[in-house]
């Protein structure tokens, strides 16, 4: 997949587009539909599919105070996206000078440079000045700038609507196994190896510490069992949300215990999938009641992640 941060003349390179609108925060289940189909469509008109989104939610520019926890960076849109087949992402910041285009000049802007034979989004996509543009005026307007529209539906899940929106308010909750049925993916974090207190490896459990990042959501402290991958290799492992109250304090951090690993990956980036809570952060009263603990959780989470390694 080809990765852009700026708009440019496209449409020598990538003939006949399909293009997918939308922020895609999470790529859940109902983006996924959204983003098949602009795979679908541009196969079989031999053309490029495309997703046109934003590096930085419309609400961080234009109404900071209710800008909602992020499902994840851009890096997890961007592997998220290309693991559905997807050949250009065109991923712009919104910026307040984005904003003021009219619904008109934006769909002028779409001809220019993507020069769309399909144009596919959800029911609640929105575009130009204010959300004006609806996906009523595509439908109504996208023949006059040579594109058909396709409206998804939206996709439920027991008869509930699946939106960010609900999975945030999920993953906020603990209620990881609803959000992960939502996703359609486990929840996910990409993220840098940090240093920590260099304590874990003294207890036999070496974790690697990443950071969580402000506007980040993120699930409440305890135990996990998760799956990481590290350089293209697939592990089990688990993870703990929190702070070490066991001992003096850290910032709130992830920390990754990789089964059957032993590498220094300080700097590296892991991929944590989210599988199951194990149990709630606690305080022990020594090191050595904490070290037993982390025995049990270990033999739980291999139940959990055995089944659940990509080959
Ligand atoms: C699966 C797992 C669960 C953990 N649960 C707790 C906990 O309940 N309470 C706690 O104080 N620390 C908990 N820890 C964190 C350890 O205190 C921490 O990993 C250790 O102090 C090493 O810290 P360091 O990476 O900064 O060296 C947990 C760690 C793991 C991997
Ligand atoms: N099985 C493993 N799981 C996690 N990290 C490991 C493992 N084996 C080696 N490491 C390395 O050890 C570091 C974690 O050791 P630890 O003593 O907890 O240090 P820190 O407190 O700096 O995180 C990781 O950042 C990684 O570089």
């Amino acid at each position: 997949m080809q990765v852009y941060h700026k708009l440019k003349d496209f449409t020598k390179k990538y003939p006949r587009m399909a293009v997918a609108l939308g922020m895609f925060d999470g790529v859940h289940i109902g983006h996924q539909s959204i983003i098949r189909r602009a795979v679908d469509l541009a196969r079989s008109a031999d053309g490029t599919s495309a997703v046109f989104t934003f590096s930085n939610h419309p609400l961080s520019v234009l109404s900071p105070q209710h800008m909602p926890l992020q499902l994840g960076t851009e890096a997890l849109k961007e592997q998220l996206v290309a693991g559905l087949g997807v050949d250009v992402l065109v991923s712009i910041p919104f910026t307040r000078e984005f904003a003021q285009r009219t619904p008109e000049e934006f769909l002028e802007l779409l001809r220019a440079d993507f020069a769309p034979r399909f144009v596919v989004t959800g029911p609640n996509y929105t575009f130009g000045q204010r959300g004006r543009g609806t996906h009523r005026q595509l439908l109504r307007d996208g023949p006059a700038y040579g594109f058909q529209t396709e409206i998804c539906p939206a996709v439920l899940r027991g008869g509930r609507i699946v939106s960010s929106t609900r999975i945030r308010a999920l993953i906020a909750e603990g209620e990881l196994a609803m959000a992960n049925d939502f996703l359609g993916h486990p929840f996910r974090l990409v993220e840098r190896v940090i240093h920590g207190d260099r304590r874990g490896r003294t207890l036999g459990f070496p974790t690697a510490n990443l950071p969580i990042l402000p506007g980040v959501a993120m699930l409440p402290n305890g135990a996990y069992a998760v799956r990481v991958a590290y350089d293209g290799q697939w592990y089990g492992g688990m993870a703990s949300i929190g702070s070490n109250p066991t001992f003096a304090g850290c910032s709130r951090r992830v920390e990754v215990n990789i089964a059957d690993f032993s590498a220094d990956i300080y700097d590296r980036e892991l991929t944590v999938d989210f599988l199951a809570k194990l149990r709630d952060e606690q305080r022990f009263a020594s090191a050595e009641q904490l070290v037993r603990q982390l025995t049990k959780d270990r033999a739980r989470a291999a139940a959990i992640w055995r089944t659940q390694l990509p080959s």
